[in-house]
């Protein structure tokens, strides 16, 4: 059915080049494109008059713009969330979350998948990228959620083989539905992933034409073990292998070199800056200026819910700018409007959508709207309206969520979800994981 969002503050947003301004008016939806973004009531007029039966949405007092993009996730770890706090990455993986992962059945996975989803498409993340197991299962939860979603199947050479043969048949379920849901290659990182995986990985990347996505240089362990290993950077290990290419999306990055930086920008990698995580597991700031300056694709990823710990996007793009400014010690650093794109221009185009065609509001462009209640306290007063959404916003301001065309969320409600048996579910499942350990 069409929408017609009325009476708005139209935040449009720009995949390149300066800010556009807001203006009040409407937008309105057809199929699963916006097909109206105007301040012009005889408009209005014509596309009310041209769609009857759309359902019209009255954005008095509210804003209107595209959806959030989380670039990097592991959307099935809310299982975990709060789970191992206050250690070292190292210490956190091997002492805590990959024994509780061992235990972990695919329906446990599709359990924390939607609190996950819930989490995210309530918050106004209309789009993620994630790297996880099971991902059959995580694709009909996407499916049936209605987020859009770019699903990456992790491995490590201790399940490689068993990871690997099961691409081709993730490529395909996931292409017989809405389209809204694709499948990627996920080897986990360079420190425990074989050269040998890592190209084998590629090769079904390069077969079924999907994004490669890694972790990549997140910790100083890593480079430690790498240049043991390899006698190298991770990048520079990365590139030798010929995996750095406009379809591989790196997550973290923070210890690279300038030559690392210059390559990430030349092959057109995607760099998923994740700061609450890297803050909080203490790995390093992400040097987002320089990166950014060498005209390499920046984006903002939560990181899984045991390193974060939420799927709050609003916060993790404030928390992005605050830590540019304060690592550089520039105020001008990563200013809220570039954060803003970060993640929402940029991170469609880490996931393959063409510049203008997602994470922004103009005609033609896919459907991905949210409306953000800003008659909210920490919302006013209204001087300049992104630095309100950047700087004050938060995920429990997001009131209505469109993806592709379809409402989602409305009135902070998912249909179909029973959130009190949801949380039964998830605390159940935790259980029986924790008392196996
Ligand atoms: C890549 S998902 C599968 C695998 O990775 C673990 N993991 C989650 N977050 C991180 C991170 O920030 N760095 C390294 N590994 C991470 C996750 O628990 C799964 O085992
Ligand atoms: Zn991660």
């Amino acid at each position: 059915m069409p929408i017609l969002f009325s009476n708005a503050t139209v935040l449009p947003m720009t995949a390149s080049g300066g800010e556009p301004r807001t203006f009040t008016g409407w937008v309105g939806t057809d199929g699963d494109r916006i097909a109206l973004a105007t301040a012009s009531e005889a408009d209005a007029a014509a596309f009310r008059a041209a769609h009857p039966g759309l359902r019209e949405i009255d954005c008095r007092g509210k804003l209107v713009m595209p959806g959030l993009v989380n670039t990097h996730c592991h959307a099935a770890m809310t299982l975990q969330r709060s789970y191992a706090d206050d250690i070292s990455l190292m210490a956190w993986l091997h002492d805590y979350i990959w024994p509780f992962e061992a235990h972990q059945t695919p329906d446990d996975v599709k359990l924390g998948m939607t609190l996950g989803i819930v989490e995210m498409l309530l918050g106004g993340v209309t789009s993620f990228v994630d790297m996880y197991y099971f991902e059959d299962r995580c694709v009909e939860v996407a499916e049936r959620l209605g987020i859009r979603a770019l699903l990456g199947c992790n491995y490590f050479d201790t399940n490689a083989d068993e990871v690997l043969p099961r691409v081709g048949e993730a490529v395909r379920l996931a292409a017989a539905g809405s389209g809204r849901v694709r499948i990627a290659v996920a080897p986990h990182s360079p420190y425990t992933v074989s050269p040998e995986n890592l190209l084998r990985g590629k090769e079904l990347a390069d077969r079924y034409g999907l994004h490669l996505m890694t972790h990549i240089s997140e910790t100083q362990d890593e480079v430690r073990i790498v240049r043991e290993k390899y006698g190298c950077t991770s990048v520079e290990h990365l590139d030798a292998l010929g995996l750095l290419g406009p379809k591989t999306i790196g997550a973290h990055c923070i210890h690279v070199t300038d030559s690392d930086i210059g390559t990430l920008a030349a092959r057109g990698v995607t760099v998923s800056h994740n700061p609450q995580s890297n803050m909080k597991i203490s790995s390093g700031v992400a040097p987002v200026e320089r990166l950014r300056a060498a005209g390499a694709l920046v984006t903002v990823g939560t990181d899984g819910t045991c390193s974060n710990n939420d799927l709050d996007m609003f916060e993790e793009l404030r928390t992005a700018a605050f830590l540019q400014k304060s690592a550089t010690g520039d105020p001008v650093a990563l200013p809220a409007y570039e954060a803003l794109r970060l993640a929402t221009a940029n991170g469609a185009r880490a996931m393959g959508y063409a510049d203008g065609e997602l994470g922004v509001i103009r005609t033609g462009a896919l459907a991905d709207v949210i409306v953000v209640d800003m008659q909210k306290p920490h919302l006013q007063p209204v001087h300049d309206v992104v630095s309100n959404v950047v700087y004050c916003g938060k995920a429990s301001d997001v009131e209505t969520v469109v993806v592709g065309g379809r409402i989602v969320v409305e009135n902070r409600r998912i249909g179909g979800i029973d959130l009190p048996e949801l949380y039964r579910g998830v605390a159940e499942a935790v259980a029986r994981i924790k008392a196996a350990e």
